[in-house]
């Protein structure tokens, strides 16, 4: 008789490997790197994340006049977007996905996490109050345990969200496994999945605190 082996459910996993993204990375990293630098190599990646998490967006066929003919072009159809950041270092993902993205609405969920327990606490949540039709980008540089973007992606299905991607600079293989078997609906975004969390919830080789780093706040 065979062994029925039952295998749970996971989300699709997404690792942008395009030279530039992989470059711009790489210059996050670097511990030389400036606040500035940081902050600008932050908004310019997050425009190259937009374009990978907006992939799946239906188009609708319009008809439309060039200067010599008229042709059939196509356009987003009208589909809902809501960026939604996990503060506070989403905010800087969440600025450059809003120079492509100009006309999404923005939620916002404030989370940090307990430096001991490594678990996320909330602090603040608003979001549009028609998130039940929208397709929620979540966004956030960093995927270490994977329980702060799992709580926030919680709060946001309490909500009604129904369609949500998840987007980070970096993941740790932990956080990965985490998110995708408490939410394998969602699919998750990234420029690397690095070696390890380390003992302290950081992942590396990684880039350090992306708060901090963002923020200049060490
Ligand atoms: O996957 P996890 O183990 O939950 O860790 C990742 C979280 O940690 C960082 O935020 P932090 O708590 O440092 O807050 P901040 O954005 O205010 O700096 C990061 O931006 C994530 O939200
Ligand atoms: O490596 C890590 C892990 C969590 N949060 C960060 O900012 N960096
Ligand atoms: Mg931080």
């Amino acid at each position: 008789m065979s062994e029925n082996v039952i295998t749970p459910p996971s989300a699709p996993v997404v690792v942008l490997d395009h030279p530039l993204v992989q470059h711009k990375l790489t210059r996050l990293r670097q511990a030389s790197t400036s606040t500035a630098g940081f902050r600008r190599l932050t908004r310019e990646i997050s425009l190259l994340m937009a374009y990978e998490a907006t992939r799946d967006l239906p188009l609708e066929t319009v008809e439309i006049e060039t200067p010599l003919e008229h042709m059939e072009g196509r356009l987003l159809s009208g589909k809902k977007l809501c960026l939604v950041s996990i503060l506070r270092a989403g905010n800087g993902i969440l600025d450059g996905m809003l120079d492509l993205l100009p006309a999404a609405r923005v939620g916002h969920i404030g989370l940090f996490r307990d430096p001991e327990s490594l678990e996320p606490v909330e602090y603040y949540m608003k979001l549009p109050e028609d998130i039940d039709v929208r397709v929620c980008i979540v966004v956030d540089p960093m995927l270490a345990t994977g329980h702060s973007a799992a709580a926030a992606i919680d709060r946001l299905k309490t909500a009604g969200a129904r369609q949500l991607v998840f987007v980070c600079l970096l993941a740790a293989p932990e956080g990965v496994a985490f998110l995708s078997a408490a939410h394998p609906d969602v699919k998750i975004i990234t420029c690397s999945i690095d070696r390890e969390l380390d003992e302290h919830g950081y992942i590396r080789p990684g880039l350090g605190d992306a708060g901090d780093r963002l923020f200049g706040t060490k």
